[in-house]
Parts: C-alpha cells; sequence; structure tokens
C-alpha cells in the first residue's frame, strides 16, 4: 500500500503563531491541494496528523476544526483526488495525552487504521516534533520549507536522513515521478 503521512499546519495550510482559529484563516499553500489530489489519484493514501491544541486552549471549538477538514476534503475532490484519514490532537501540551506529536499516538492509529507497517512511510512536516515524531515509529522523516520549515531548518541539525523539499508539491513530484 502507497502510503504517506502529512503534518497539516505549514504543509497542507498556512500556518500562524496565532493559530488557525476559523475557516477564513484556513488557506491552502499552493500547490498542496493539487499535490494531494495527484497523489491520491496515482493510488497513493494520504492520510493527516495534525496536533490541534488550540481546541483544548479554547481558541476554536471542534466545529470549525470540522469544518477546516470538510473544506480540505472538498478542494482534494474538487481536483479528482480524495484525502484518507486525518487524525487530530485536541489536547494541551500538559494534558499528557498520548497523541499530542511528538508522540506518535497518531501514527501509530493511521498504520493501525490501514493495518500497514509504519516503517519507511513519508510523514511530511514543517516542525522538529514531526520529525521525532516520525522517527519515534520507523517513519521516513520528511520536511518541507513551508510553515515552520524555514525556522526548524535554521534552528538546529536535522534527524539523520531527513529529506527537504520545498513545499508539498515538490514532495508529490518526486513520489510520481
Ligand atoms: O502543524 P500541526 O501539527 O498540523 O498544527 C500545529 C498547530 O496546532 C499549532 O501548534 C502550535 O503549537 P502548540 O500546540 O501550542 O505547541 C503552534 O505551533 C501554532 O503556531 C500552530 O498553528
Ligand atoms: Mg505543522
Ligand atoms: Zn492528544
Amino acid at each position: 500500500m502507497k502510503l504517506i503521512i502529512l503534518d497539516r499546519d505549514g504543509v497542507i495550510n498556512q500556518d500562524s503563531d496565532a493559530y488557525i482559529k476559523s475557516l477564513e484563516e484556513w488557506i491552502p499553500i499552493p500547490g498542496s491541494i493539487e499535490a494531494i489530489a495527484a497523489l491520491s489519484k496515482a493510488g497513493w493514501t494520504v492520510a493527516v496528523a495534525t496536533n490541534q491544541s488550540g481546541i483544548a486552549r479554547g481558541y476554536y471549538p471542534l466545529s470549525v476544526l470540522e469544518a477546516m477538514h470538510a473544506r480540505l476534503r472538498e478542494r482534494v475532490a474538487e481536483q479528482g483526488g480524495e484525502v484518507g484519514l486525518i487524525v487530530q490532537c485536541p489536547h494541551g501540551p500538559d494534558d499528557g495525552c498520548d497523541c499530542r506529536k511528538p508522540k506518535p499516538g497518531m501514527l501509530r492509529q493511521i498504520g493501525a487504521h490501514y493495518d500497514v507497517s509504519l516503517a519507511g512511510v513519508w510523514f511530511v512536516g514543517d516542525s522538529a516534533s514531526d520529525l521525532e515524531t516520525a522517527l519515534a515509529v520507523d517513519c521516513q522523516p520528511v520536511l518541507v520549507k513551508t510553515g515552520k520549515g524555514e525556522r526548524t531548518l535554521a534552528k538546529a541539525a536535522l534527524p539523520t536522513g531527513t529529506l527537504i523539499f520545498d513545499d508539498l508539491a515538490a514532495v508529490a513530484a518526486r513520489l510520481l515521478t
């Protein structure tokens, strides 16, 4: 099974240090919707694993988060593709949950959902915690320079073997060649 797992904010849509708090603030990164559609039309299953501590912080309700994910599915479907399982962690940093990245609970949930091994599965993120999450379950860490990606690159050495791309469109182009 061709499975790829994406972080959301900073990879699929623009991110903000003030969180993405409304449907209006949910703005796809140029090329990302098309990349997801192209991958899915080529037989890839595209899943999403996203921290959403804004829920626990009371910045936006679950209904707004669900509206954002419905919009994502809508936009990809308009391009003839589809989005697979979207898993979110609504908890805060102090809630001690098992799903908040860099804990790998969401990736494990995706692997179990599709009944596949996560070994070598590309996990595409923009932050260091995404890369850490990938390593925890033997996924292939992939960094994009969108969102917080440039900051992640500048901050510290990346895990050995991390693949680096400008954006999700470049990730898809590599996988589809
Ligand atoms: O990149 P993903 O996982 O899809 O989502 C990240 C968001 O949940 C938010 O995560 C927050 O981190 P804290 O949750 O406050 O540590 C901040 O980094 C925000 O800028 C960001 O929008
Ligand atoms: Mg992110
Ligand atoms: Zn959680």
